[in-house]
């Protein structure tokens, strides 16, 4: 009997990029190896005129997928592990999370260099509380608006004149050929990108045994662990998504290093927390930061952000 995979995907150029990355990595892995697409469409995609926040939040993306597992429509599903709740649904794992691409968050313009070449009021896009707050702590006084949809609309709006400047993940522009629209990289330690932000993660069933094998020769252990310290981080700091929490792990030999910010996208507050452990300790090393962020106040401002953000 020859072995076959089937892949649930959202129906977004990005998502389809990476589940056909990941399928072709499972099929150089897997000589013989049948592995096929089921793209689908899920409410997060098909509601846009309402922040994710009001309509339950990032979850939606996954939900759909899940179902499918669940029915045994599709072994697995592809996800951009940002954009997965740091609470998986029970029954689900995630048997590999495949080597990190670029973590930077991009400044996209037309007509400016960078963050520090906008004019006085500028108006930028980005509906990220996380992007909101960093932009508002280094610059007061930009204008900033909401800005939803694809990699592809987005860029789309930007040229549409609606915006200055947009700010977007590296790894989502790099994938889909637009990197040549980067003018500049946002990188740490001044900035920070989302928890996970640039890892692709496999989900299934976790009695799936069979599906977790083929999947898991995926996985890439240094990548697990920093992602690892930036979940652990977020989740000791809240329990939904949309909250405007940043970090980065870096793994220098067995040393862990974790940056952790939270941010009010409302009045530009911000705290930071930098810690560095063993890489054994990673879970251990985000609740330590997120205690940290914590004793300086991050609570208040991730509650402030919540009640301004519907
Ligand atoms: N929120 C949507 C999303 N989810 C993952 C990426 C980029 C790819 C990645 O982080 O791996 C993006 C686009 C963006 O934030 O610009």
């Amino acid at each position: 009997m020859t072995a076959r995979l089937r892949i649930a995907t959202r129906k977004s150029p990005l998502a389809l990029w990476q589940t056909e990355h990941v399928a072709a990595q499972l099929r150089a892995r897997h000589p013989g190896l049948v592995v096929d697409l089921v793209p689908m469409s899920t409410r997060g995609d098909e509601v846009l005129d309402r922040s994710l926040a009001a309509i339950g939040g990032k979850g939606l993306f996954l939900k759909e997928l899940e179902l499918a597992m669940l029915r045994g429509q599709a072994d697995c599903a592809v996800h951009s592990l940002k954009d997965v709740p740091m609470e998986l649904e029970p029954g689900f794992m995630l048997p590999a999370i495949l080597e990190r691409a670029d973590h930077a968050d991009a400044f996209v313009s037309n007509r400016f260099d960078g963050i520090d070449a906008l004019p006085p009021g500028a108006v930028v896009g980005t509906s990220s509380l996380r992007r909101q707050g960093q932009l508002r702590a280094l610059r007061p006084d930009l204008v900033l608006r909401d800005l939803r949809g694809n990699v592809n609309t987005r860029l789309a709006k930007l040229d549409a004149g609606d915006y200055d400047a947009i700010v977007l993940a590296c790894a989502g522009l790099q994938r889909l050929g637009f990197e040549a629209r980067i003018r500049a990289r946002l990188d740490a330690p001044q900035w920070l990108p989302a928890p996970a932000q640039g890892a692709i993660a496999i989900e299934c069933r976790d009695d799936d045994g069979a599906t977790q094998a083929l999947c898991g020769a995926l996985d890439h252990a240094a990548t697990r662990t920093c992602v690892e310290a930036e979940r652990a981080m977020n989740r000791a700091l809240h329990g939904s998504c949309h909250v405007p929490v940043a970090a980065l792990a870096r793994l220098d030999g067995d040393a862990l290093e974790l940056h952790g910010l939270v941010g009010a996208p409302h009045d530009g507050r911000a705290v930071r927390a930098e810690r560095r452990g063993p890489a054994s300790q990673a879970e251990a090393l985000g609740i330590a930061v997120a205690e940290q962020l914590l004793a300086q106040g991050a609570r208040e401002l991730i509650d402030a952000s919540h009640s301004n953000s519907a």
